[in-house]
């Protein structure tokens, strides 16, 4: 699964990671959200941050999008320094937000437009026409935002973070509230996403969502990463732990080993 963008170029070095975070630490005055958290993405992977309510892990999304000033710590997308290029990895990253809302005057058809021209993509509107429907839009181009149900706001939201195909697409809790119908949906979109090279960070609070979708997930509690692997990685990883064995109900889970890792206590 990684790897999959080097295209014809065979057995080439591999490719540069999508993303590198290195030692990011984000506070706000007195308290630390997010402690010290390194990590790396590779082309053409979904990856899952997991935690409980209050870990870091929007924080973590918002300083590598750039919306949150770091205390310290590096991130590096497409091998650039985020710092340093600021625009220049901006224009690589495709951000959804954990509420989205857009113009409210527009129609759907109008803010797709829109969109696409401020990320720089000349698309006609015999093809935002073809992608509204491809999205199960088709019917509702002239509706406004808010006259949408929430799945469709999520859909339209995804497909505008990936209007200009970014390398790097962050999700923050991207099926929140969903239908199972629409939770599907959104999982094929973001594998398809992922199949045609870009890479994907998401968070989420469904174990079977990051089973289902992510080729590897890491834990995060109190701002710090507890373990990082492929789903199944951590289930074997685990599985002895004696703090996940008193939670489990049979064979280990994802979810055991997350309550196990992070503790029962529910959050503020
Ligand atoms: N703008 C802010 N100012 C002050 N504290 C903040 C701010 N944003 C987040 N925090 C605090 O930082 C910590 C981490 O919050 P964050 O939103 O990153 O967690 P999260 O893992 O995304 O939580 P959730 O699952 O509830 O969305 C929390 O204790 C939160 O209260």
């Amino acid at each position: 699964m990684f790897f999959r963008v080097t295209g014809n170029q065979p057995s080439a070095a591999p490719a540069v990671p999508a993303l590198q975070v290195g030692d990011l630490t984000v506070t706000y005055g007195q308290q630390t959200a997010v402690a010290g958290v390194s990590l790396q993405i590779e082309r053409g992977e979904i990856f899952g941050l997991l935690g409980p309510n209050g870990a870091g892990k929007t924080s973590t999304l918002g300083a590598i999008e750039g919306l949150v000033s770091p205390r310290s710590g590096t991130v590096t997308v497409d091998g650039m320094d985020a710092r340093r290029h600021p625009i220049e990895t901006k224009a690589r990253l495709g951000v959804q937000l954990q509420t989205s809302s857009f113009q409210a005057e527009l129609s759907i058809e109008q803010i797709a437009t829109l969109y696409g021209g401020l990320y720089g993509v000349r698309l006609t509107r015999e093809q935002i026409r073809q992608s509204l429907d491809d999205i199960g839009l088709g019917q509702e181009r002239t509706k406004r935002f808010k006259q949408l149900s929430g799945g469709q706001q999520q859909r339209l939201a995804l497909y505008i973070a990936t209007i200009h195909d970014p390398l790097l697409l962050l999700l923050d809790e991207p099926t929140a509230g969903l239908d199972p119908q629409s939770r599907r949906a959104l999982w094929s979109r973001i594998e398809q996403l992922r199949d045609r090279g870009s890479s994907i960070l998401l968070t989420t609070h469904s174990m079977e969502e990051a089973q289902a979708v992510c080729d590897r997930v890491a834990i995060i509690d109190h701002g710090a990463l507890l373990t990082v692997g492929t789903p199944a990685d951590l289930i074997a990883k685990h599985k002895e732990d004696p703090r996940v064995l008193a939670v489990a109900h049979g064979d280990v889970t994802l979810e055991d080993v997350f309550i196990g890792l992070t503790g029962s206590t529910i959050r503020d």
